[in-house]
């Protein structure tokens, strides 16, 4: 029977290239792509089909930092599809982000810098804005739109006799000291994205817990530090440009640096050949690239603990009741 894979974020960087690779390992899947922009979203459909002129392509549209258009995009998978076999939560935003350029020339000089160069750790700043819906803009769009979207799906997703897989793109820049559960949407502080993406990680071991019995897996991925829309609005392009040499230069020394969309889908890639019970449900799964070019995943343990992971899903229930409320 077709499986059907939906992925968030599917019109450009990781998502477009995980939809390519996805098309030409398998060509019988349903691939749906979830996009807040539907021409953008029709073009990347435009360019898969034109590489695979044969495959089944979906467009939906979502905004998943808008509660409204989360609960209609739910609605209409519904009315769509019968069973949701992967959804690939990979739609994420770093607005407005500030390097600290003190801090990454004390780190170039110092012993961490190569776990400067893979988590960026202390680098970056953004600044967040609030939604509509009164949320904190960078949880709302890497957290909360996709927490619901799995609620709301959850019929589609547990099914018996079927497993389905839910897969994060989290970030190895996913800090525990970014994060608070007194502040889980992070209005505070100033790393809402190091917040956001620690959540997810938090989230997923939670999912575990509670839906396996179900039928239904989650897993995290970082796919590296890879160059897309998100790294090219931390700096000007032409900075980018200046320093690509550079970049490659790096990947000699940390298999992080994937560099390209299609190298950082990795280990997007081969979870979807994963069996999910296998999986780790405290590891998080890295695209990694070595200086030769060559691409493979490699889990890492998390820094999460169940009592959080179930706080932050009891938290992230509350807020879920909130919202519904005044709608
Ligand atoms: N690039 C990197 O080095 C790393 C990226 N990641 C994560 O990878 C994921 C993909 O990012 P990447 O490919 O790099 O960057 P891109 O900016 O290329 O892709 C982000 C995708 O998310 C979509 N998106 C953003 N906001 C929303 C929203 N509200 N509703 C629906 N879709 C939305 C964008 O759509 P639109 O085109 O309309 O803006 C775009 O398709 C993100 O979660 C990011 O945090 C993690 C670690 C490293
Ligand atoms: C390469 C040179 C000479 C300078 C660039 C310095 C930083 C701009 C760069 C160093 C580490 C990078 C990095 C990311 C963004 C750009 C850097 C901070 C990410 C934060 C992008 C998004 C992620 O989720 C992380 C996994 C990346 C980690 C490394």
């Amino acid at each position: 029977m077709e499986r059907l894979v939906i992925v968030t974020g599917a019109n450009s960087g990781i998502g477009l290239a995980l939809c390519e690779r996805l098309l030409t390992g398998d060509s019988g899947l349903r691939l749906c792509l979830a996009c807040r922009n539907l021409q953008r979203a029709e073009a990347a459909r435009s360019a898969l089909l034109t590489s695979h002129p044969s495959a089944h392509v979906d467009l939906l549209q979502l905004d998943v930092g808008s509660v409204k258009s989360v609960l209609s995009a739910a609605h209409e998978i519904k009315v769509r599809y019968s069973k949701v076999d992967f959804l690939y939560l990979n739609a994420g935003i770093m607005p407005n982000p500030k390097v600290d350029f003190k801090a990454f020339f004390r780190g170039l000089f110092s012993k961490n810098v190569i776990h400067m160069f893979a988590t960026a750790d202390g680098l970056l700043t953004q600044q967040d804005h609030v939604t509509s819906d009164g949320l904190q803009g960078v949880f709302a769009t890497n957290l909360f739109g996709h927490f619901l979207l799995i609620r709301e799906l959850e019929p589609l997703l547990c099914q018996s006799n079927h497993t389905s897989s839910v897969i994060w793109t989290s970030s190895s820049n996913a800090r525990r000291s970014a994060f608070s559960l007194e502040d889980i949407q992070h209005k505070e502080g100033k790393e809402p994205y190091s917040s956001s993406k620690y959540a997810s990680d938090l989230l997923s071991l939670a999912l575990n817990q509670r839906m396996n019995r179900q039928g239904l897996y989650s897993s995290v991925v970082c796919p590296g530090m890879v160059m897309t829309n998100l790294t090219y609005g931390i700096l000007p392009p032409f900075f980018w440009t200046l320093i690509m040499p550079v970049m490659w230069l790096i990947r000699i020394f940390t298999n992080t640096f994937t560099i390209t969309p299609y190298n950082g889908a990795e280990a997007l890639h081969w979870l979807f050949l994963q069996k999910p019970q296998f999986l780790d449900p405290r590891s998080k799964y890295h695209s990694l690239t070595s200086g030769l070019g060559k691409n493979y995943t490699q889990p890492q343990k998390m820094d999460v603990d169940d009592s959080l992971s179930e706080n932050l899903y009891l938290e992230l229930i509350k807020l879920e009741k909130e919202i519904k409320k005044d709608l």
